[in-house]
């Protein structure tokens, strides 16, 4: 895939949100994100036809603006809806299973040390999620904060691996992100919680290090 789709990498669900959600993402959308994953999950979350219509509003906001629409862990969703992608951890489904039932469409897989990384790119991951880079409040059940360091190492072994970062990421701290060797950021909160959203991805898409 190409690396720049990653490049300002915006998850959502309702739960993160301050402001009514579809109007989040549509000015996320106006002021450029590059890419957006539907993260539905977490304590009051949308569930049943709810959550897919919910879904669906928010697929229908990034086809508008040209911006894939990557489903985050239920893979029959991403089915259904023909979504442009999915993202799964470790603790979900396997990725040659679901490239069998989707030849086409990006996969993104969540990895944390040298052997998830070799085994997500041997199995066809299209880009990988590393994190948390910093600590997150937006994710309970995240791992301790990595820091930099397994970035940098894993950019040093795979120079052109499409690579997103995770992870208490903000306007503070993303260029030296980008510069460890993400190829793009992958937020939520800055953007949720964010009172100036334009301002913000402004910040957020600077230069690639
Ligand atoms: C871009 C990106 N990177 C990492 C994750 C985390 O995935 P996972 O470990 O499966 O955790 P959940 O998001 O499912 O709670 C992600 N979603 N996106
Ligand atoms: C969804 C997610 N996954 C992570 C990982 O480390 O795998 S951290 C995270 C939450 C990122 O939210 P924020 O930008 O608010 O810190
Ligand atoms: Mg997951």
């Amino acid at each position: 895939m190409n690396p720049d789709v990653l490049n300002v990498y915006f998850i959502m669900g309702t739960v993160n949100c301050v402001e009514p959600p579809l109007d989040t993402l549509e000015q996320a959308l106006q002021a450029g994100i590059t890419c957006f994953q539907f993260r539905e999950k977490g304590e009051g979350c949308l569930n049943g036809e709810a959550y897919e219509t919910f879904a669906r509003n928010c697929q229908k906001l990034c086809k508008d603006y040209g911006v894939p629409f990557i489903v985050n862990d239920d893979v029959e969703l991403a089915l259904k809806l023909d979504a442009d992608g999915i993202h799964v951890g470790q603790d979900d489904l396997a990725i040659t299973e679901f490239r069998a039932r989707a030849e086409n469409k990006i996969i993104g897989v969540s990895v944390h040390n040298e052997q998830e990384m070799e085994l997500a790119v041997r199995s066809g991951a299209d880009y990988v999620g590393i994190g948390p880079i910093y600590p997150t409040k937006s994710k309970k059940d995240a791992k301790p904060p990595a820091g930099l360091g397994f970035l940098k190492k894993v950019r040093s072994q795979y120079p052109s691996f499409p690579i997103v970062a995770i992870g208490g990421i903000n306007e503070m701290n993303a260029s030296e992100v980008r510069l460890a060797g993400a190829d793009g950021i992958s937020v939520i909160s800055v953007i949720c919680e964010s009172s100036n959203v334009e301002g913000t991805i402004q910040k957020l898409r600077g230069a690639r290090g």
